[in-house]
């Protein structure tokens, strides 16, 4: 198992936890070089770590759950996931009067955005807003924003994204989750979301639901944001002739983050403040099948912080990846 740690060129040494409770608790930017890269250390892995999903287990544990079967409904699982997201902001950000700013994207990621951003006015916050470029063409994403505007979210027109992102003391990245496609190039209006999301001065958090939005299911940042150097045996390196064109290098620079149902293959990468799993509705027969078991929930939490048991490598990671694309 691998830790990872990103250098500075030139400067002073910090992990990129420390650079990222520098830049969210110090209000300080701090710009990711392309020409910074990552360390790799040691260490051994624990029994008591999750098992991440690569992108197609994900898409099965979502197909089982809305099985014959199982019987859920994709309205009650963006509900539920919503809802998990709305309790860790508001456990990260206690404080009613904070302006927290949903950025929802066209798929079911940007329905748990505005699931999210609801419960979030339903919990007492006064001021939330959505952003919300590229509304998806289902039916329930209009009753949706129905939904969150008679609660009290606020949806913003494109002229004022750039000032609402940066008068937000929260943001919620509900752009993309598992289905994005990392090697295609981000189009906008999402790609100048990110920008200014990434550059906003006074947000202290930016939670990613499901994964930071721009990061590949498996393979985590995108390569801008990777180490120039990598060892051969870091399983999170590029598989060797992947010809997939080159991705987008931007993606969220989220401090907490939520994952949903189960975390994913990039959570290895993770090294931000706070790392929630949410979407407490797994069966226990489906949970058995793939591999989850024991989900880690206590008492009646539909939250859990899964920080300390998240593995940093992932065994056997390039073969199941290409086998699974
Ligand atoms: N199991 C659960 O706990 C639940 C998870 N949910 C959430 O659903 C998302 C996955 O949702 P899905 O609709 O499958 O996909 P996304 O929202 O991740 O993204 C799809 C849209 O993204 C566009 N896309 C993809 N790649 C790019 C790119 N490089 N640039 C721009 N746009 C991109 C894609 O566009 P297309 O043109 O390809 O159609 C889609 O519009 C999961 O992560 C959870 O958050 C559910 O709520 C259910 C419960
Ligand atoms: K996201």
């Amino acid at each position: 198992m691998f830790i990872l740690h990103w250098r500075p060129p030139l400067t002073t040494c910090l992990t990129f936890r420390q650079l990222a409770i520098s830049r969210f608790n110090l209000g300080r930017r701090i710009t990711r070089s392309n020409t910074g890269r990552w360390l790799c250390m040691s260490s051994i892995a624990n029994q008591s770590t999750l098992r991440l999903l690569s992108q197609a287990e994900a898409q099965r544990v979502d197909e089982a759950l809305m099985s014959e079967t199982i019987g859920y409904s994709l309205e009650q699982l963006m509900e539920l996931a919503g809802l998990a997201v709305a309790l860790a902001a508001a456990r990260e950000n206690p404080k009613r009067s904070q302006r927290i700013v949903a950025v929802c994207g066209p798929g079911n990621n940007g329905g748990d955005g505005l699931v999210a951003a609801r419960h979030i006015c339903i919990l007492g916050y006064e001021h939330v807003f959505a952003i919300y470029p590229k509304p998806g063409s289902h039916p329930h994403f209009q009753r949706l924003v129905k939904q969150a505007m008679s609660h009290g979210v606020r949806f913003v027109d494109a002229a004022a994204y750039e000032q609402t992102i940066c008068e937000a003391d929260v943001l919620i990245d509900a752009l993309f989750g598992f289905s994005f496609r990392a090697d295609r190039p981000m189009r906008d209006p999402f790609a100048t979301l990110i920008r200014l999301m990434n550059a906003s001065p006074r947000a202290t958090t930016v939670l990613a639901v499901d994964i930071p939005s721009g990061w590949d299911v498996e393979r985590g940042p995108p390569e801008a944001m990777r180490p120039a150097e990598r060892t051969a045996s870091d399983p999170r390196s590029s598989t060797s002739g992947d010809q997939r064109a080159p991705a987008s290098s931007l993606a969220v620079m989220a401090n907490v983050w939520v994952s949903l149902t189960a975390p994913k293959r990039c959570a290895a990468f993770w090294q931000g403040r706070a790392h929630y799993l949410g979407g407490r509705f797994v069966p226990p027969a489906l949970a058995k099948s793939m591999q989850l078991e024991p989900l880690p929930y206590t008492d009646s939490e539909l939250i859990v912080r899964i920080d300390h048991l998240l593995p940093t490598s992932i065994p056997g990671h390039q073969q199941e990846a290409s086998e699974s694309r």
